[in-house]
């Protein structure tokens, strides 16, 4: 292998002292393979390369060949939580000067600053919402690191993605692009779009090894044969024998309940591996202290621990930075960590291959189960990694043997051709100027991967488009109007646009549930699903009905949707009405990271509502912005002075309120009575 000291005429002996401090001495084979190919030139590449096989170092050394030459780079990801980990992984390029910027931010900054950075790290979203609000350092760019690119089969983000490569590649002809894969079978596709170099391999520092269980027995591919060789009588005791070993194990449940219920009982093997997790049990109840986190701490204590959308941000980190510690020995997760971070593990179990999607339990991709399996083998720490999934009898083991150790990965298929996407994106394309007529609108689709992958054009769903942009008020013969530039700035899918004006075009007055509701209408807002227990809704609903404007009969098609749009309102209502969050949880039947999101969300589309209703001088406006501070902080009205302060969150300045300290000034000529209540460094670093 290439030791890295010939690296040093392309990036100079101190780049390469920086590699030797990391332990980086030679080259993994496809990485040189990719300084064969040119990564060290303006070629384009394409790294389709197993999980920790060095993708991300590849990406590293180009984007530091490109500063030193003046270049400016974009540093693409899926999801916020990567671009934190890889700001962390470049910014130690700081050493050498160079300057890292990371933007993930809410939707509508410019973040001129980032116009200083030699490298920026953010996520696909957030580099499209950049360019709608005309950041002008995106249009100076010379290398586009697109991360994950195989996401754009993500039904829900791919889409994004393509549309943002081919928009930067309009706005920087010279632009070059490399782009980091998992192993797919249509990599070579890629490539072809992109007219890159194709580096593709299943080379692994670390080998893995791929296993079905049923009890007593694994079966494994071996040269092409299926084996079978006696194994432990139950997954708990191979699980045991890892951690005899001195590894850890990465489980995958199907559901989040599921993953709970596995932490907490594989919690009684994993106490007598661990040493002392006090710090972490207590960090991950410090935000809250309900019936999930309260689990979590008691699993962490013991040495296991679970991991899914509905923890909170600082649970998910302090759970993570725990497991690369060693500190957690079983982490059991749920799909959705898959795609996320990197968290290797001498094993990986999927307990179950299936996962619960859209209303149904349905067996996952076998690129699901690529992901997942290749988190098995720590580089540096395992000598191996081993992936396993669990199954009941000999039969369901050869059915799965067949489909996921034998079976091919999907191939990456474009998503842009939905109306939800064409719709939100052409709008874009009108509002920054990069369309100005039908050909115009054509041409930029031609050059994306969809245009690639389909012989028909989308000329059909566009002429479709623009005429329902132009009946929305949004374009006018391929222009924006002020309104849909709004639309388009706002980041809301046009549709939710729409909604807003058509409403408020409606009514003069809505009450708070009104507008709570109206925001959850909108195809941006992530609905709450119904469950048995929810009986309680509709009664609800009979009391309320009188402060909603739109109210569907029970016996149209639509109501079930509703409910569940009621529902969501009602959870932000006794969100901005200081409902405790634990008992909002119970209620609803949701975990906290969920309220989180779901608040977020919902504070992100009443400012678009606001801004709406400011653009169109509607007197609803400034009660929008109440109701905007009030879903940000979790209040009543009446708080709104005191949750501005700083460290004053909606517990504390209820404490205030209620001892007649109403905004800062109280607050300085009460400052005794207000240390009492919140302790004097709280009011120390308010008044500071
Ligand atoms: N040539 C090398 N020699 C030694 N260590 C390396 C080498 N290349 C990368 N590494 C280390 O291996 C780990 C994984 O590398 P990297 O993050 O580049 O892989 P990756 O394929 O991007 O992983 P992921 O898919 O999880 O992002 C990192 O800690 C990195 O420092």
């Amino acid at each position: 292998m290439m030791n890295v000291d010939a690296l040093s005429d392309h990036l100079s002996k101190y780049v390469v002292d920086i590699l030797k401090k990391r332990g980086i001495e030679r080259l993994y084979p496809p990485q040189e393979e990719a300084v064969r190919k040119g990564l060290f030139s303006n070629k384009n590449l394409v790294v389709a390369i197993p999980t920790a096989s060095g993708k991300t170092l590849i990406a590293e050394l180009a984007m530091i060949y490109e500063v030193i030459r003046g270049g400016k780079c974009l540093y693409t990801v899926p999801l916020r939580a990567l671009a934190g980990e890889k700001f962390e992984e470049f910014s130690k390029w700081e050493e050498i000067g160079v300057k890292i910027g990371i933007s993930t931010g809410d939707y509508e900054s410019r973040d001129e600053w980032l116009g200083e950075c030699d490298i920026v790290v953010t996520t696909s979203e957030k580099a499209d919402s950049l360019l709608r609000n005309e950041a002008s350092w995106l249009r100076n760019l010379s290398l586009l690191v697109v991360d994950e690119i195989h996401l754009i089969d993500s039904a829900k983000r791919g889409a994004t993605l393509e549309v943002l490569i081919a928009k930067l590649k309009k706005l920087n002809p010279n632009l070059r692009i490399i782009a980091l894969s998992a192993t797919i079978p249509n990599a070579d596709e890629i490539a072809e779009w992109l007219n890159a170099e194709l580096i593709k391999s299943e080379w692994r520092p670390t080998p893995l090894y791929e296993y079905v269980f049923y009890p007593g027995r694994l079966l494994k591919f071996e040269n092409g044969f299926l084996r079978e060789v006696k194994a432990e009588s139950s997954i708990e005791r191979l699980i045991v024998r890892t951690l005899e070993e001195g590894g850890q194990v990465l489980v995958f449940e199907s559901t989040r309940r599921n993953a709970e219920s596995y932490a907490v009982k594989i919690s009684g093997y994993t106490k007598e591996f661990v040493e002392d997790n006090s710090d972490v049990a207590e960090k991950v109840l410090e935000e809250n202290e309900g019936e999930m986190s309260r689990k979590l701490s008691e699993c962490v204590k013991l040495g296991s621990a679970f991991h899914h959308a509905g923890l909170l941000n600082s649970q998910r980190v302090a759970i993570e930075k725990a497991f690369r510690e060693g500190r957690i020995k079983v982490l059991v997760a749920t799909p959705t960590l898959a795609a996320g971070v990197n968290l290797p593990a001498r094993r990986v179990i999927l307990k179950s291959y299936r996962r619960y999607d859209s209303g149904a339990y349905a067996p996952i991709m076998v690129s699901e189960y690529k992901q997942m399996a290749g988190r098995a083998g720590r580089p540096g720490l395992d000598e191996y990694g081993e992936a396993i999934i669990v199954t009941k009898t000999r039969d369901e083991a050869l059915k799965v043997a067949e489909r996921y150790l034998a079976g091919e990965p999907e191939k990456v298929i474009s998503k842009l051709g939905s109306e939800t996407h064409l719709r939100f994106h052409t709008l874009s394309l009108i509002s920054e100027g990069i369309a100005s007529s039908f050909e115009d609108l054509l041409d930029f689709y031609s050059t994306t991967f969809f245009a690639y992958q389909n012989e028909f054009t989308l000329e059909w769903e566009i002429r479709r488009i623009v005429l329902q942009l132009e009946k929305w008020g949004m374009i006018v013969e391929y222009a924006p109007t002020s309104f849909g530039k709004l639309v388009s700035k706002l980041y809301i899918d046009p549709l939710s646009g729409f909604i807003f004006k058509e409403e408020l075009s409606k009514f003069d007055e809505l009450s708070d549930l009104a507008m709570l509701h109206l925001i959850c209408r909108t195809p941006d807002m992530e609905l709450l699903s119904i469950r048995k227990a929810d009986g309680w809704i509709e009664n609800e609903l009979e009391n309320l009905r009188e402060e909603l404007t739109y109210y569907p009969s029970i016996y149209s098609a639509e109501y079930d949707f509703f409910l569940r749009e009621f529902k969501t309102a009602l959870c932000l209502y006794d969100w901005i009405n200081e409902r405790d969050e634990d008992i909002i949880c119970e209620k609803y039947g949701i975990a906290p990271g969920d309220l989180r999101r779901i608040v977020e969300t919902a504070e992100w589309l009443m400012h678009s509502l606001r801004r709406i209703a400011e653009h169109l001088s509607h007197n609803l406006a400034s009660k929008a912005l109440k109701l905007e501070m009030r879903l940000k902080y979790g209040v009543k009205e009446e708080l709104l002075d005191l949750v501005k302060l700083k460290n004053v969150g909606r517990k504390r300045a209820r404490k205030l309120y209620n001892a007649g300290i109403r905004n800062l000034e109280d607050l300085i000529q009460n400052r005794k009575i207000a240390e009492k209540l919140i302790g004097s460094r709280i009011v120390e670093k308010i008044l500071s």
